[in-house]
């Protein structure tokens, strides 16, 4: 059996890609390349170029391929241009995912692993990780649309055959450590990569947003975690599903929370390199901390983390950024 990889272009696609071929699986992409690269796709899956909501594309590809299951990753992911864009969030994130879900109920493909996010919890009420069962309320579109999302896949499951895992990410970071696949969108916003390009000179300095936060140091608290360690929980989810386990939702993250000055400072460390840092006022839509309980993907996934070292996160982001640096494609 074959898994489709929705998004598989994109920066966590193209290393879930990987991951599969590397554990053996057959591979299908399908990715309308508004922000990934063809050339980021695994040379052994098999590629189609489209939208997710194109129903006469997918009705060809599960004609075409055997598939078993759907990793769902295409959609939009950037917390402030969703404030000022709330529309084309709840086009591409809920909209879509409707009709991927859709084409999937009916051609009968029985498992669905979705990337949905730490920011359907908002802020949570307490500085503890936070569970799966905490309130959800995202503090922008960008998370409501992911938790649509969610909902969708909750009560499809109960209506149909069809089990889901909906993975909620914390912050994903760093590279494949063996240099195969990277973050390579331009116009980064995501910390660690804004952080990596400007020790590669690739950008003057950068913002921190905020340092009037009621956090240790006034800025924001985020779980970091390896782009590696996120794919096998995905591979972990298929296995389980696969084996009969029904469905569930499970945080991504390590458990633990660095504030936006502590990356920085392990970036200017690790790279030997200093560079300017503004500071800037808040950004729309940011939780001011929020750290995973990683409890259930560990004991329902049996996902046990394997690069949960920042110094190792920023490495693997910075040897990427030299790589697209040395490649020309920034
Ligand atoms: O140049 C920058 C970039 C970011 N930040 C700050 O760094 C923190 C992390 O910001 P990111 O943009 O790296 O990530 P977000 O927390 O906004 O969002 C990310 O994490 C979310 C869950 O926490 C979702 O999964 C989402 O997809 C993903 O973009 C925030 O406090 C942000 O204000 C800066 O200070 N300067």
């Amino acid at each position: 059996m074959a898994v489709l990889v929705t998004g598989g272009a994109g920066y966590i696609g193209s290393h879930m890609v990987w991951a599969l071929c590397d554990a053996g699986e057959e591979v299908v992409v399908i990715d309308r390349l508004s922000t990934g690269f063809r050339w980021a796709v695994a040379p052994e899956a098999r590629f189609y170029e489209g939208d997710i909501a194109d129903r006469e594309l997918l009705q060809r590809i599960f004609a075409e391929n055997r598939i078993d299951a759907i990793i769902h990753f295409a959609g939009s992911i950037i917390v402030p241009e969703s404030v000022a864009d709330p529309l084309s969030y709840y086009e591409n994130n809920t909209a879509k995912s409707r009709a991927l879900i859709a084409a999937a109920v009916e051609a009968k493909v029985p498992h669905f692993v979705f990337s949905s996010t730490a920011a359907v919890y908002g802020t949570p009420d307490t500085a503890d990780p936070v569970e799966e069962t905490a309130p959800l309320r995202p503090e922008s579109p960008y998370g409501a649309s992911k938790l649509m999302t969610e909902i969708m896949l909750r009560d499809t499951a109960l209506a149909h055959d069809f089990t889901y895992t909906a993975l909620r990410y914390f912050n994903v970071a760093g590279a494949d450590p063996r240099g195969r696949t990277g973050q390579s969108t331009k116009g980064a916003t995501h910390l660690i990569k804004v952080a990596a390009e400007a020790v590669l000179g690739k950008r003057q300095g950068m913002d921190v947003f905020g340092t009037d936060y009621p956090t240790p140091d006034g800025t924001c608290i985020r779980d970091y975690i390896h782009v590696s360690d996120l794919a096998n929980a995905h591979l972990k989810a298929l296995e389980r599903m696969r084996a009969g386990g029904g469905s569930i939702v499970a945080n991504c993250g390590y458990g633990r929370g660095f504030s936006v000055l502590e990356v920085l400072n392990r970036v200017k460390e690790v790279a030997g390199v200093d560079f300017p840092v503004r500071i800037s006022g808040r950004r729309p839509g940011d939780a001011v901390s929020i750290v995973a309980n990683p409890a259930v993907a560990m004991q329902e996934l049996n996902w046990q983390p394997k690069h949960d070292d920042l110094a190792f996160i920023v490495r693997t982001a910075l040897d990427w950024e030299d790589h697209l640096a040395r490649r020309n494609q920034i």
